[in-house]
């Protein structure tokens, strides 16, 4: 199929090459070659390959999503892999993949949560997939509070076994993936008991089905729980122990240990227990990166090949992305997938190192980087999910179909504000390190790290630093606009918790009462971050990009920063950041920037390479003929094989006849 005219047009008017770009998005050319390869390993096999799934019932869909996960380790061995290679591989087809859960958490607790005889035993039969397994936190009474699991593991000294059970319904598992059908065994979260004394929560492993017969162990009561929204193949289930009795030694014991006669220790953080929802918290923000850059690529795409109404009257149909307010609906997703790819980077870094240290007993980076993967995970969630919705809207009556590619991507992103940590709870987290950071400003000691901006005392009566028409594209400055809007709302957050407590309010009633402008300072903060990254993204990761395409990299940052002005201008006038006169400044020069950006809109997605076999998209194909892939997808349903339908004899043609009565 030749390429739609539409949409070479576009290519070939761009201002710069996007395979350029491309290879700043990987890192170097090499590293997009060994992308191409593992993409290419990936999407033209068969059985990894999604592009009939919209049509499948949830059995064949779950069986099929077996068959990929097995699939991916395969390939893995044959064409010797590396983590991030697998990573990339679980990323593209995590919605369809039924024990992914066994890789991204079973796997990673054990590693962090358990100590070297439990790794030796435990960590070759979960990599050989002798066993497999999920992670079972959530409980019906209790996601988010972590400390009131209900789940009870009592340490019976006579037999050194612990007693696992399910005092009521609250207290049973409920959420955890891959555990209603795919589950052998579980890192378990329970509440360990000694003598009556409550130990806090504790990681144990519990085996809970025959991996013979794949039957529940006798005591062992699990399920399913149920159809959801999306991520129809992580069999999501419920699990009930009934005094299921486990050996000592299946208590992950890294940071807390009972020894034989029942005396418990501990060793590193209060919260290392924790740890492996921070690796997973930084798995989804880069899950936010590549759901973006999906949705856009395909909405993009879609809108510089359709046509549709006039623009001048008379004048021939014009490309819906000619609209000014189609382009505010498809240039802040581009922007914003670009600002997300560097902050994902820099977050995986970030990562490692903290990590590493971690390792060594070195738990120093633990507040700073437990706001920021919070913090960052709630942010770019928020945002990859309701730009989703923007975009999908955007492609009017097919953006309501399966096959357009984006419902799927938007439906499965709708979990990421959930998991891992609801959204505004995690807020709470990083406002809590906001106070303690204010708090030391206070007392003129300098604040380290992320916040280090807050040294910086803002003066009053204080300027934007605004003067001359460049400086609203000067990125520096911009940025400065956002770190004294996010102390100035932490300061209010702080002064009204403070006066609320002065006031005689408790401290946590202080809290709770402050608890709407501590999630506003927390976001400020989150977004600040985000554009930080990205402008040093700039100077790091597209430094080396030829000048016409780090113009446009650099255009895209500059309009991130202005719309999110303009999308925020209530927190820059309330805290007096900018003035309503550079409102209105930023605002057309929000403009302007997007209108530059347009015509690069296309080559911006193309650069982010996402072949069609991925993609899985009739709107958004390289080749812009959407029409015809729509058209192939309708004719491809199972439905439409048939020219009439059984119903038809069964129930339409006695209605038709008169001969239906009203028991059909
Ligand atoms: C090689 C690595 C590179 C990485 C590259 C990544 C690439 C990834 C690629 C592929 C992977 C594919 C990924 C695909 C993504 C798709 C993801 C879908 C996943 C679906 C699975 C979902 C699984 C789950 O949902 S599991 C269940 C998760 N549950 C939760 O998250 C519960 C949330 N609740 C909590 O976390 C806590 O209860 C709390 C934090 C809300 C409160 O806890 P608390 O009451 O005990 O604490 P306090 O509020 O009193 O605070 C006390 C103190 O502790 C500090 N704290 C809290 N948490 C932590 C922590 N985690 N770490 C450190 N410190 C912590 C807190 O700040 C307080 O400190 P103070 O000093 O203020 O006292
Ligand atoms: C698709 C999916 C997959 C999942 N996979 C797993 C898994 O593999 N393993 C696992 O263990 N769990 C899993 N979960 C569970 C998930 O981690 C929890 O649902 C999540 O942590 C939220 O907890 P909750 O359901 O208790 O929400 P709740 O805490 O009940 O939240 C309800 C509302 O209460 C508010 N709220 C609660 N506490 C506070 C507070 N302190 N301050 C202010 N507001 C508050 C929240 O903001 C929210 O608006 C999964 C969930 C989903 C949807």
């Amino acid at each position: 199929m030749s390429v739609n005219p539409d949409i070479q047009v576009e290519r070939d008017t761009a201002t710069f090459r996007s395979i350029d770009v491309t290879h700043m998005l990987d890192g170097s050319p090499e590293a997009t070659n060994q992308r191409r390869i593992r993409q290419k390993q990936i999407g033209d096999d068969p059985q990894i390959n999604r592009r009939n799934i919209i049509f499948m019932s949830h059995e064949e869909r779950y069986e099929a999503a077996i068959a990929r996960g097995l699939r991916i380790e395969q390939l893995k061995a044959e064409h010797d892999w590396d983590i991030m290679d697998e990573n990339n591989a679980i990323m593209w087809c995590f919605s369809d993949i039924a024990m992914f859960v066994h890789k991204v958490m079973f796997i990673p607790a054990i590693e962090r949560l358990g100590n070297k005889e439990q790794h030796d035993k435990w960590l070759p039969l979960a990599i050989d997939h002798k066993i497999l397994g999920t992670y079972a936190q959530t409980e019906l009474g209790h996601g988010t509070f972590l400390r009131g699991l209900e789940m009870e593991a009592r340490y019976d000294k006579s037999t050194e076994e612990f007693v696992i059970s399910t005092p009521k319904h609250s207290s049973m598992k409920w959420w955890p993936g891959s555990l209603g059908h795919s589950s052998s065994h579980a890192v378990l979260l329970a509440t360990l008991y000694i003598d009556d004394q409550n130990c806090g929560m504790q990681p144990f492993i519990v085996q809970l089905r025959d991996l013979n017969t794949w039957k529940p162990l006798p005591g062992v009561e699990v399920g399913g729980i149920g159809p959801k929204m999306a991520l129809a193949t992580t069999d999501n289930g419920f699990l009930v122990l009934n005094n299921v009795r486990i050996p000592r030694d299946q208590m992950l014991m890294k940071y807390a240990q009972v020894s034989k006669d029942g005396k418990f220790t501990k060793s590193g953080a209060a919260k290392a227990n924790y740890s492996t929802m921070m690796l997973v918290r930084v798995g989804i923000a880069h899950s936010c990166y590549f759901s973006l850059a999906v949705g856009a690529t395909i909405v993009t795409r879609y809108s510089a090949v359709r046509r549709q109404g006039e623009i001048k009257p008379g004048a021939p149909e014009v490309k819906i992305l000619d609209y000014q307010t189609q382009q505010l609906k498809v240039i802040p997703s581009i922007a914003t997938a670009y600002a997300f790819h560097f902050c994902k980077e820099h977050l995986k870094w970030y990562y490692i190192e903290t990590f590493q240290q971690i390792q060594q007993n070195d738990f120093s980076g633990l507040p700073e980087i437990h706001c920021v993967t919070s913090g960052l995970k709630a942010y770019m969630s928020d945002i990859a999910t309701a730009q989703l919705e923007t975009l999908r809207r955007a492609c009017g009556g097919n953006g309501y179909l399966l096959s357009n590619g984006i419902t799927n991507t938007y439906i499965q992103t709708l979990a990421l504000p959930t998991v891992e940590g609801e959204n505004t709870v995690l807020y709470l987290q990083v406002a809590r390190y906001l106070m303690k950071c204010l708090k030391v400003a206070a007392t003129g000691e300098a604040v380290k790290g992320s916040l280090s901006y807050m040294n910086e005392k803002i003066k009053t009566p204080y300027t934007s630093g605004l003067v001359t028409r460049e400086d609203y594209s000067n990125v520096k400055k911009l940025l400065k606009l956002y770190q004294n809007m996010t102390v100035r709302l932490t300061q209010k957050a702080g002064d009204h918790l403070n006066k609320l407590h002065v006031s005689g309010q408790p401290k946590y009633e202080a809290w709770n009462n402050t608890s709407v402008q501590l999630v506003n300072a927390a976001k400020a903060y989150c977004q600040t971050y985000v554009l930080g990254m990205n402008i040093e993204g700039l100077s790091t990761q597209a430094v080396d990009l030829p000048g016409d395409a780090l113009e446009v990299i650099h255009q895209l940052c500059v309009f991130y920063a202005l719309h999110g002005i303009t999308e925020q201008s209530g927190n820059f006038l309330e805290t007096g950041c900018i003035n309503i006169t550079e409102l209105h400044i930023i605002q057309q020069e929000a403009q302007e920037m997007m209108a530059k950006i347009r015509k690069n809109a296309v080559a911006l997605v193309d650069a982010f390479d996402i072949p069609d076999n991925l993609l899985n998209s009739t709107l958004g194909c390289y080749d812009g003929n959407a029409y015809q892939h729509l058209y192939d997808s309708a004719k491809s349903d199972p439905m439409n094989q048939k020219q009439v339908l059984p119903a038809f004899e069964k129930y339409i043609k006695p209605m038709l006849q008169g001969k239906h009565t009203s028991k059909l």
